[in-house]
């Protein structure tokens, strides 16, 4: 059987038997230029780590903690969360299920190759790129049910009921989060309430990514997943917690003249929060949107789940007003989450720079010369 990615163009997730190939083939060899365009810091760990913030301090603590991280980073990894173990062990466990299924079994829940989002395949963003990911995906919008009864017709229940425990927990831990997000912008609770991105929090549909990585022959060649931002307002990831594959593209301006790949370490029962491009666009720039990417391991298969938060569809997301200087006025036009998402298919990591609106200093110089 041949499929088809989102661009039209064949792929061959599907037919790749990971375990029998022992050299990737080349539909999957990525040109060194694109997998090593920027160093890969080499120090362990790097002099300036990634911040872990544990959440059973007082808000008074974590809200600068948050903030810096934001500006930062652009990603942390939170600790103390309150999402129980066991449910992080039986996410992880129910999406080994899946993936571990024959490729003929889980091509019945295969994404619409015209366009669809939920259900199986590979990363959407692999449609920008003429090389294929050494992954497979599963995208779950809403329930999993649908997708779920293609897979397992008589039993979806056990993974569908862990796929929802689990959302309601990122759900309540997103909220938090962003709350400590907003706070650190300066706003007050009253202030959320008002502008908020969170009104309407409950309804909104959750959206998770299941990223399964097998182990690779020669994993320098090849590419889990190429660098892209989240198009979300935080993005929660939880990690297989003994292989390492998230890395994030960090400038540390203090000791390194370019930006390098540092690697997120996995943490047992830490989640990595990631700012995403609508949180960038609500702090006017201030929070960092992370780029990010996965990379494969010679040995180890490697588990992630990626908790999207965003706002309510018809909720158009714009810098904060109390926060925009009026000097330089906002950076970015108000847009829904599903009209920047329609952007982001075409325009991939130039999005964010697409919309950008020039300094209103510079506006008024351009306004004058127009006159
Ligand atoms: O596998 C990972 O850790 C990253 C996943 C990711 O970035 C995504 O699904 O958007
Ligand atoms: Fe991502």
């Amino acid at each position: 059987m041949h499929s088809l990615s989102v661009s039209g163009q064949p792929s061959l997730l599907c037919q790749l038997e990971w375990k029998s190939l022992n050299q990737v083939p080349d539909s999957h060899i990525w040109p060194p230029d694109l997998l090593h365009h920027h160093p890969t810091s080499n120090i362990i760990p790097p002099s300036s780590s990634m911040p872990i913030i544990d959440l059973t301090a007082a808000d008074s603590v974590l809200i600068p903690l948050v903030g810096r991280a934001c500006e930062t980073w652009g990603a942390f990894q939170i600790t103390g969360h309150g999402v129980p173990l066991r449910l992080l062990d039986l996410v992880e466990a129910q999406t080994c299920r899946l993936f571990s299924l024959p490729s003929a079994h889980k091509l019945r829940a295969q994404r619409c190759p015209s366009g669809g989002v939920t259900g199986y395949g590979p990363a959407l963003i692999s449609s920008f790129f003429s090389k294929l990911f050494w992954s497979e995906g599963f995208t779950i919008v809403g329930s999993a049910q649908e997708d779920a009864r293609k897979l397992w017709p008589n039993c979806f229940n056990d993974f569908c009921s862990a796929m929802e425990e689990y959302s309601k927990g990122m759900k309540d831990l997103s909220r938090r989060v962003i709350v400590l997000m907003l706070r650190s912008l300066g706003l007050s609770e009253e202030d959320i309430d008002e502008v908020g991105p969170l009104r309407g929090h409950d309804e909104v549909e959750p959206v998770l990514q299941l990223n399964y990585y097998p182990p690779c022959p020669e994993p320098d060649r090849t590419m889990g997943l190429a660098d892209h931002t989240d198009s979300s307002l935080i993005t929660i990831i939880h990690q297989s917690s003994c292989v390492t594959g998230l890395q994030l593209l960090h400038h540390d301006e203090s000791d390194n003249p370019r930006p390098q790949w540092v690697e997120v370490p996995p943490i047992l029962g830490a989640l990595v929060v990631n700012v995403g491009d609508l949180f960038h666009i609500i702090s006017n720039g201030r929070f960092h949107t992370v780029i990010h990417r996965a990379v494969v391991d010679r040995t180890w298969s490697r588990i992630s789940v990626a908790y999207f938060c965003g706002p309510l569809a018809h909720f158009k997301v714009g810098p904060i007003q109390k926060i925009v200087d009026p000097n330089h006025g906002p950076a970015y036009p108000g847009i829904t989450w599903p009209k920047y998402l329609s952007l982001k298919k075409k325009l991939h990591n130039e999005t964010l720079a697409s919309i950008r609106l020039p300094l209103a200093a510079k506006r008024q110089d351009d306004e004058k010369k127009v006159l």
